[in-house]
């Protein structure tokens, strides 16, 4: 078994326990209460292909499945208070249990202290977890394109955009990229991690980020060390990147996100110069 299908069966037992306690019926009433979502593929930039402004999605992440334990974050909510204040576009908040120790309650701290996009960041199986982010403040959930057919990609796609969510939906392989594309994703991660593997890669991206749509948000997913790396990451097509390991080790998460987006910008501008933007 593959360390995807190990994570997506505890996944699939745990939500299981959470709909014996709020059944689909009540969570979807839950959801149609809560305040409108955000609009999270203008905050990215979607839309807008002309600036030079390179976006970063910030993570509150606490372990790893390849890593362990990342660092002790007592309080969620100040720490993506400080990812606002240092200018990320959206802040990406794990709620999967098992392997990388988040939780629904990191989520709703973090929903309470900020008001830029959240993305809900599990591993997406059933639509009930696409009404339960929806319910607890989200505007954009996870679809991760291999653990999932096309049937359910496609409605599940669907239910977020009806809901006013918009979706992550990563990809590793050009055939995934091409999936994603045809159910209509408007933002598409490539992440340099395999999944199945959890090996890191970062040259994955620049072979694949060339053939996503140019209407596409693009967004470079794992492996940031540094501002060198984002500034490769924008050369190479990306929009925007999302951190996590790199964030919550810093001490000064605010400044590095900071820097992250000036350096992005300039690969930018300079990617443009060169007539690939
Ligand atoms: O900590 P990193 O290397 O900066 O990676 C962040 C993010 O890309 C990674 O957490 C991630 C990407 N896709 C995922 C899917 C599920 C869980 C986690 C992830």
């Amino acid at each position: 078994m593959s360390v995807l299908d190990d994570i997506v069966a505890g996944v699939a037992e745990d939500l299981e326990a959470r709909r014996r306690t709020v059944p689909l019926e009540q969570m979807r009433q839950r959801a149609r209460a809560a305040a409108p979502a955000l609009d999270a593929f203008a905050a990215l930039g979607g839309g807008d292909a002309r600036e030079d402004t390179l976006r970063v999605i910030a993570e509150v992440k606490r372990s790893s499945p390849s890593k362990g334990a990342l660092a002790e974050i007592t309080d969620p909510a100040s720490l993506a208070s400080s990812y606002e204040n240092g200018g990320a576009a959206v802040i990406s908040v794990l709620t999967e249990e098992r392997r990388f120790g988040g939780s629904l309650a990191d989520f709703d701290a973090v929903r309470a202290a900020v008001d830029i996009p959240l993305l809900r960041k599990d591993f997406t199986v059933d639509e009930y977890q696409i009404w339960e982010a929806r319910a607890h403040g989200a505007d954009l959930v996870l679809l991760i394109v291999a653990a999932l057919d096309d049937t359910r990609l496609q409605d599940f796609l669907d239910l977020t955009h009806e809901l006013g969510m918009n979706a992550l939906v990563e990809t590793h392989t050009a055939e995934e990229i091409d999936r994603a594309v045809a159910v209509g994703a408007k933002i598409i991660g490539v992440n340099v991690r395999n999944l199945k593997t959890l090996d890191v890669d970062r040259s994955v991206f620049a072979s694949l980020a060339s053939s996503i749509p140019a209407s596409a948000v693009v967004v470079a997913e794992s492996g940031v060390r540094d501002a060198a790396d984002v500034g490769h990451y924008a050369s190479e097509g990306a929009n925007a990147v999302l951190v996590g390991e790199a964030l919550v080790r810093h001490n000064d998460p605010a400044a590095t996100i900071a820097e992250f987006t000036r350096t992005g910008a300039q690969a930018l501008a300079a990617r443009r110069v060169h007539g690939k933007g």
